[in-house]
């Protein structure tokens, strides 16, 4: 594996002392897309939550960087690169498409809030730039047609797109996404898989994605890991992980 961008470590997870995750480690090495699987209720999204910071483990490490962590606050794993897109959509929704994409560059703004506030000095020379950026990722996904759109009024497949154009106009180290392809038609997956691999290669983010969809994971990932009951059951390859009698059996609900 080349060098790793994100490890975590003996990460355990309980909710009023229910387990949601239990002692789970695994390695995402920088610039790989790293799919997370398992049935419903496994831990999928507690687990990226962890990593972003919405939810404090109570053991385990997690390492971004090399640097190793117990925890870190959201906005910290903003700035570091940490960009999220969420299981239902996250929008604002009575926004325009493009206003939605700029929230995404919040981070980035560098000019100071008092002179955001009146407009005045670098500010408004750093809302062409923001904005420029913004238009880039725009082109990119290809959302050109809806720059101008209420979001609301898009269908639910662009609604997606659009969430991921906001978390990569943020130029993300590491994109954490909760089943991008959910409720989608298989045109629809298609041209997000598209997208999400066209990100990957282009600016060389590391992805690590939720997904049901398990022709879609297979096709797209370079790592798959498996959970199961909040606990780690396949760890690899998607053709070694597609093999693991482990898997096979969660998934054909022969333990269940
Ligand atoms: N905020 C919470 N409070 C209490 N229990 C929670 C909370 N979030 C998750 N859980 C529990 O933790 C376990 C793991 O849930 P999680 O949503 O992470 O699974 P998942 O694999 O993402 O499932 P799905 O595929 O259905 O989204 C479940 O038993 C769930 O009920």
């Amino acid at each position: 594996m080349s060098r790793p961008l994100l490890e975590l470590e003996h990460i355990s997870l309980a909710f009023k002392g229910v387990k949601a995750i239990s002692d789970i480690g695994f390695a995402v090495a920088d610039g790989e897309i790293c799919a997370l699987i398992g049935p419903n209720g496994a831990g999928k999204s507690s687990l990226l939550n962890v990593i972003n910071g919405v939810y404090r483990p109570q053991e385990g490490l997690i390492r971004f960087e090399r640097v190793a962590r117990r925890h870190m606050r959201p906005h910290r794993a903003a700035e570091l690169g940490i960009a999220r897109t969420f299981q239902n959509i996250a929008l604002f929704k009575g926004m325009s498409v493009l206003d939605n994409v700029l929230t995404g560059r919040n981070l980035k703004r560098r000019s100071s809030w008092i002179e955001q506030a009146p407009r005045i000095g670098r500010a408004a020379g750093e809302d062409d730039r923001q904005r420029a950026a913004a238009e880039r990722v725009i082109e990119f996904l290809r959302l050109q047609p809806w720059r101008d759109a209420i979001v609301g009024r898009l269908p639910y497949g662009l609604q997606k797109r659009v969430e991921l154009a906001r978390a990569l106009a943020a130029e993300p180290r590491l994109l954490l996404l909760d089943e991008p392809m959910a409720g989608m038609n298989a045109e629809e997956k298609q041209a997000m898989s598209r997208f999400i691999v066209e990100t990957n290669r282009e600016f060389g983010t590391t992805v690590v994605l939720i997904e049901h969809d398990i022709g879609v994971v297979m096709g797209i990932s370079d790592h798959v890991v498996v959970l199961d009951y909040g606990r780690k059951i396949g760890d690899g390859a998607p053709d070694e992980v597609r093999r693991n009698p482990e898997v096979i059996a969660a998934y054909l609900g022969t333990r269940h």
